[in-house]
């Protein structure tokens, strides 16, 4: 990331978690920031941000956080981002840009759209780039490089606005796309929310029968299973608001998934190895063309994040 000029600022974080200190690094990589305040509701996670450096100055009260800045970037769990929004609403300086990184859009819509006042723009965006680890010290700047950062602006919103925060996360690497929200919602809920459903539930399947194989489960499990155990052991709390969020949309999707392995089940059941064999070629077929298509994006670096969960406080 080369150093280029501010393209904000003061930008304003508010959470201090995997996403917000993910940004800070990759401002503070690319110099995007002139400044970076940063809220956390908790002593200890402000003090690990002045500690760490993702922060020019962190706040007690997300309302004195978001005071001059021209750029606030509402990084807590989507079910928090309504009374976060209440709090901020009267100390916005008119002009500037809120944005939230929430992984459900169109309730984050309805729940901050109300508060944002007349002369401030809001651009809401999700970064589809994560990891299964939490709080402060899991952020790096890499985490967007070649991810994609969908943004689904308002109908009549500030066309400058847009494209000003299109520029930041440019400039983080990522590849932004804009689209409306409930489309965002119900591409979501194919893409990530109800994998990371079925993972919920196929590693507390495993969790169940290891009672009776005595950790033969866990020890021996290969590699989708340990990809799957990797997804479940993310925040329960934005995941518990993701589909509290999500729910038509993940309900909908959730569905299509029981019927299709309804059929499979029966098609095990009847020994009927065409029905199988066609599913699956047919699914080869779909994951060769996403790799034909070089849509297969590198997956971030897992390995150097050396955060524990439950930091994200
Ligand atoms: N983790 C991912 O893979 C990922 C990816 C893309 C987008 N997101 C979205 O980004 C947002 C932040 O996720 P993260 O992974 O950085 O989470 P995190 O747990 O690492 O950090 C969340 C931050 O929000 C704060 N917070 C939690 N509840 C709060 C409340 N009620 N009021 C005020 N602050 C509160 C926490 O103290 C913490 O600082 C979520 O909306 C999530 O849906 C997450
Ligand atoms: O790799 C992971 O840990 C993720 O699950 C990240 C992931 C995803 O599903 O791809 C999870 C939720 C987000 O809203 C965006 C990205």
């Amino acid at each position: 990331m080369t150093a280029a000029a501010p393209i904000y600022g003061r930008v304003a974080l508010i959470g201090l978690g995997l996403i917000a200190s993910s940004m800070a690094h990759a401002m503070r990589a690319g110099g995007l920031a002139g400044h970076i305040a940063g809220h956390a509701r908790t002593a200890e996670t402000r003090a690990v941000a002045l500690d760490i450096g993702i922060c020019d100055s962190v706040h007690d009260t997300a309302a004195e956080a978001v005071a001059g800045a021209d750029l606030v970037v509402l990084a807590v769990p989507v079910g928090a981002m309504g009374a976060v929004a209440a709090e901020i609403a009267p100390h916005l300086a008119p002009g500037a840009t809120v944005t939230d990184v929430g992984s459900v859009k169109q309730a984050v819509i309805e729940a901050v759209g109300p508060h944002i006042p007349e002369g401030v723009h809001f651009v809401p965006g999700h970064p589809i780039a994560g990891t299964e680890h939490s709080g402060p010290r899991s952020g790096f700047a890499t985490l967007f490089r070649n991810r994609w950062w969908l943004l689904t602006p308002l109908p009549g919103g500030d066309g400058d606005a847009v494209a000003r925060l299109r520029r930041l996360v440019e400039a983080f690497g990522a590849n932004v796309d804009e689209m409306d929200a409930p489309h965002h919602d119900l591409v979501l809920a194919v893409t990530s929310h109800t994998p990371h459903l079925i993972a919920y539930t196929m590693v507390g399947v495993a969790d169940d029968l290891r009672r009776v194989t005595d950790s033969e489960v866990i020890k021996y499990s290969a590699a989708g299973f340990r990809d799957f155990t990797r997804i479940a052991a993310s925040d329960p709390v934005m995941w518990r608001d993701v589909f509290l969020t999500n729910r038509e949309a993940t309900l909908d999707i959730l569905g299509r998934f029981t019927e299709e392995l309804f059929a499979l089940q029966r098609a095990i059941r009847l020994g009927d190895g065409p029905h199988l064999h066609a599913y699956f070629t047919r699914t080869r077929a779909i994951r060769r063309g996403i790799i034909e298509a070089g849509q297969d994006t590198a997956a971030p670096d897992f390995g150097r994040v050396g955060a524990a969960k439950g930091q994200g406080d």
